[in-house]
């Protein structure tokens, strides 16, 4: 057998990979990618998977109900019965296999605090080591508020980098990123995107029927990955063989089936940086910072915030919780851990010779990706 490229990998698989044009579950599909996952597991890779489609799946499901829902109801509705009907599947499919899955629902306020964040970590960490496939999904039931992950392209972003993967699939109904949209017959696929490359421009605000973010979450989640030093592949789960052949081990050598790889970046970053990375979403306040703090915390890596380049304070933040950093334009600059609560910033603000108010180890600015 030949050796696989990646030995520990995340595989995010979209609503639209899933279901049909009808909107009911694709079970061919599905025992296609089981099949792949379980050649890869005898190969000795370590795999967690990101699986949207608990909404269509139970859409399709309570298709013939005739009741008047608004659309949280709706959602909430649909994945309860959605998702109880894709794991089941997911379970016998792998059964076949001699296989286990396990399944992982998960809310974006699990990542809000560094102790959430190492017990969701923990519990797919020994999934893992029992040899069990973490099945992760969204908890659609009761994640309504404003605190939703924008869809599961972040959530396997978060997946991916919080167990220190070495390579992210994400997989769509199309082959990769296109210079414009697929559906129009001009554009074409881009192979590779260097680390740090923009090609945001090339993305339009279109997206299939079933999908949530369409391909700008995509890219925004494969851009931010590929910087933490984790190759980000996205291509199209309907094609037979994809996963095996992008890993090295499948019908096709990887470099011809069609997908877009965004290289990895060479940055070691480490555990809790990783963390800061996708934590400013739960920023609890903000510290204005003058000019010449916000240059040195974007000159040099392990710069620490002091009090003595801080302005204003913001916010009723307990010490530990996230707070993000702001220069004199109002721009976000960083964001980090603060060292203290913000009663004790407010009182230290431009002094000298005290502690910082974020430690350069818990500080994160674009220098860190
Ligand atoms: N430049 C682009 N390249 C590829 N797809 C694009 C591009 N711009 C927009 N899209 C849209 O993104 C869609 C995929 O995202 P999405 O609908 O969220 O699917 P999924 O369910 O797989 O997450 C494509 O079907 C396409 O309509
Ligand atoms: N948690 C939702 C998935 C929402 C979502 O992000 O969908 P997609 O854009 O298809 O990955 C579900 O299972 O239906």
């Amino acid at each position: 057998m030949q050796t696989p490229l990646y030995r520990r990998i995340a595989l995010k698989i979209g609503s639209n990979v899933l279901t049909r044009p009808d909107g009911t579950l694709d079970i061919t599909t599905m025992s296609a990618l089981v099949d792949q996952v379980a050649l890869l597991r005898k190969a000795g890779v370590e795999i967690a998977m990101i699986s949207s489609g608990a909404v269509a799946a139970g859409r399709s499901e309570l298709r013939n109900m005739h009741i008047q829902l608004d659309s949280v109801s709706a959602r909430q509705l649909y994945s309860s019965v959605g998702q109880a009907k894709l794991i089941n599947r997911y379970y016998e499919l792998f059964r076949e296999h001699g296989l286990t899955c396990g399944q992982v629902l998960t809310l974006k306020e699990s990542f809000a605090t560094r102790r959430h964040y190492l017990n969701q970590k923990n519990c797919m960490e020994v999934m893992l080591s029992a040899g069990i496939i973490p099945v992760v999904n969204e908890n659609d039931t009761v994640s309504v508020t404003d605190l939703m992950f924008t869809d599961n392209d972040e959530l396997s972003g978060l997946v991916a980098s919080m167990l220190g993967m070495q390579a992210l699939v994400i997989l769509s109904n199309v082959d990769g990123v296109f210079t414009g949209n697929p559906s129009e017959p001009e554009s074409r696929l881009i192979r590779t995107v260097q680390p740090g490359a923009d090609i945001s421009g090339c993305i339009s605000r279109s997206r299939s029927s079933m999908g949530r973010g369409g391909m700008d979450t995509k890219y925004r989640t494969a851009t931010k990955i590929a910087a933490e030093g984790i190759a980000v592949m996205i291509a199209s789960g309907k094609r037979p063989g994809i996963v095996t052949s992008l890993l090295g081990i499948g019908p096709e050598p990887s470099e011809s089936v069609p997908h877009t790889l965004f290289m990895p970046g060479n940055t070691a970053t480490s555990q809790m940086k990783k963390w800061l990375a996708h934590s400013e979403d739960f920023a609890k306040g903000i510290l204005h910072v003058n000019d010449g703090a916000a240059q040195a915390m974007l000159d040099r890596v392990g710069t620490s915030l002091l009090p003595v380049g801080v302005t204003y304070v913001e916010g009723n933040f307990e010490k530990d919780d996230i707070v993000q950093v702001k220069d004199p334009a109002g721009t976000t600059i960083a964001w980090g851990r603060a060292g203290c609560d913000a009663a004790t910033a407010r009182e230290a603000i431009g002094c000298r010779d005290r502690r910082p108010l974020i430690h350069a180890d818990y500080l994160y600015t674009e220098l860190n990706t």
